[in-house]
């Protein structure tokens, strides 16, 4: 028989201190007049008997601080220094206030020490670190906060850097149709922000592989300025159990249900599903995982847009899931003119060569563009890509129509005749 309280994860890790705890606080052993403050971060892993009126019964969320409650944690941490003259008159802990969305208090405090220390660097002179410091001159700019800001960044904050990885080529004019999805998505980000009604709002770029889906969805995470913007890709959850996978994915939305606004990009959802097409065979419990996220709103007083991206639309349709989501917006091949709009963008052309080159390019996907573009700017000789990239030098049409044929499978030829 199972010990009371213990975790069916067989680890048993927890068990004697969950009992532990039980009979203290209300077993034969129970403790008088004494009041029990618990604190944790994951309260989903709690055991439940732990959380029963009568035991640990009011729950209070400490949510992140808001802007006042930033200001108030700053004056904390900077008031020692106020009082000693170490903080320059140019330091506005209003402005900091404002800049530090989502920042934590411990991460506030992070920022401040981190000024600090960028502040006693200016002092230390590197050819003889056993110089006394002049104390008098030190002092914390507002650029030192600036700095520390840029090294402190917050846990719970837009993974940036993740979401610019999405858009390696950076994004140029694809033509009216691509236009018309960012700008609708755009404009389902607004509804979010201002939404009383709708506090969850689902949309799915549906698309053949390489249209531009991911970059799309990232670029709509970056314009957003929304506190809270991740991915979920499988790329990060290679080797994992179906089990884990669904685990990673709830984190994430409980995450971004402590943000007032946030964005979850459900990237490559086949991949996520484990979908292969000979078989077929694909993950049931991750399915439902999604499904449900998909439909439950989340708390009070938050909104969330989450924004899926997919190359098996029909599979998905099999599912359900393209039901559960309020939107779908297909991303399309280029044409023959969006072809060229992004090859005058990209400017690697001669204006004569340019007509040509786009005669053989109707129905292309824009990574595929960006990657003949690529090989071909290589040259035959293999040295020519720096003049080509500074635009010196333009892209010789044979050599552009060699590799168009090499990079074309058989399918695509089968596909055109
Ligand atoms: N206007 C644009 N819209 C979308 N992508 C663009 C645009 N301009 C340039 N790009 C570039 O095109 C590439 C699109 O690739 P992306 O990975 O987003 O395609 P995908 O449809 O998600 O592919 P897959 O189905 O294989 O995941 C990116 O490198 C991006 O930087």
């Amino acid at each position: 028989m199972q010990s009371r309280g213990s975790t069916r994860d067989g680890t048993g890790v927890h068990d004697s201190i969950v009992n532990q705890l039980l009979t203290k606080i209300d077993g034969v052993e129970s403790l008088n007049n004494v009041l029990l403050i618990g604190m944790t971060n994951r309260k989903d892993l709690l055991d439940e008997a732990l959380l029963r009126p009568g035991r640990l019964e009011v729950h209070v969320e400490i949510n992140l601080p808001d802007e006042n409650g930033r200001l108030q944690i700053l004056q904390i941490h900077t008031s020692k220094m106020k009082e000693n003259s170490f903080l320059a008159a140019d330091v506005s802990l209003q402005e900091l206030a404002a800049r530090t969305k989502n920042y934590s208090g411990a991460e506030l405090e992070g920022v401040v020490k981190s000024a600090v220390s960028f502040a006693l660097n200016r002092q230390i002179s590197m050819d003889d670190l056993t110089k006394p410091l002049d104390e008098d001159s030190i002092k914390v700019t507002m650029d030192d906060f600036l700095h520390a800001l840029h090294e402190i960044v917050p846990a719970f904050g837009a993974s940036t850097d993740d979401l610019e990885r999405c858009r390696l080529n950076g994004i140029v004019d694809c033509g009216k149709r691509h236009m018309h999805i960012h700008e609708r998505a755009m404009l389902l980000v607004e509804q979010v922000k201002v939404s009383q009604g709708s506090p969850l709002v689902t949309c799915l770029l549906e698309g053949p592989s390489g249209s531009g889906k991911t970059a799309t969805a990232a670029t709509i995470g970056i314009e957003s300025d929304f506190p809270f913007v991740k991915i979920i890709s499988a790329e990060t959850m290679i080797g994992l159990s179906e089990g884990s996978k669904c685990a990673q994915i709830v984190k994430v939305f409980e995450d971004a249900y402590k943000s007032q606004l946030s964005i979850i990009i459900l990237d490559d959802i086949e991949r996520l599903l484990e979908y292969v097409a000979v078989g077929p065979r694909f993950s049931n419990s991750i399915s439902q995982t999604l499904l449900v996220l998909l439909k439950r709103l989340p708390p009070k007083g938050k909104n969330m847009l989450v924004i899926g991206t997919t190359s098996e639309v029909g599979f998905l349709e099999s599912l359900g899931i393209c039901d559960a989501f309020s939107v779908t917006y297909h991303v399309p091949r280029l044409n023959r003119d969006d072809a060229k709009k992004v090859l005058q963008g990209l400017s690697v052309f001669t204006e004569d060569d340019l007509d040509s080159a786009v005669e053989e390019l109707n129905d292309i996907s824009i990574k595929k563009l960006y990657m003949l573009v690529e090989m071909a700017a290589q040259g035959s000789e293999g040295k020519s890509a720096e003049a080509i990239r500074s635009g010196k030098e333009k892209i010789d049409l044979n050599h552009f129509y060699d590799i168009l044929q090499d990079i074309s499978t058989d399918r695509d030829r089968l596909l055109s005749l």
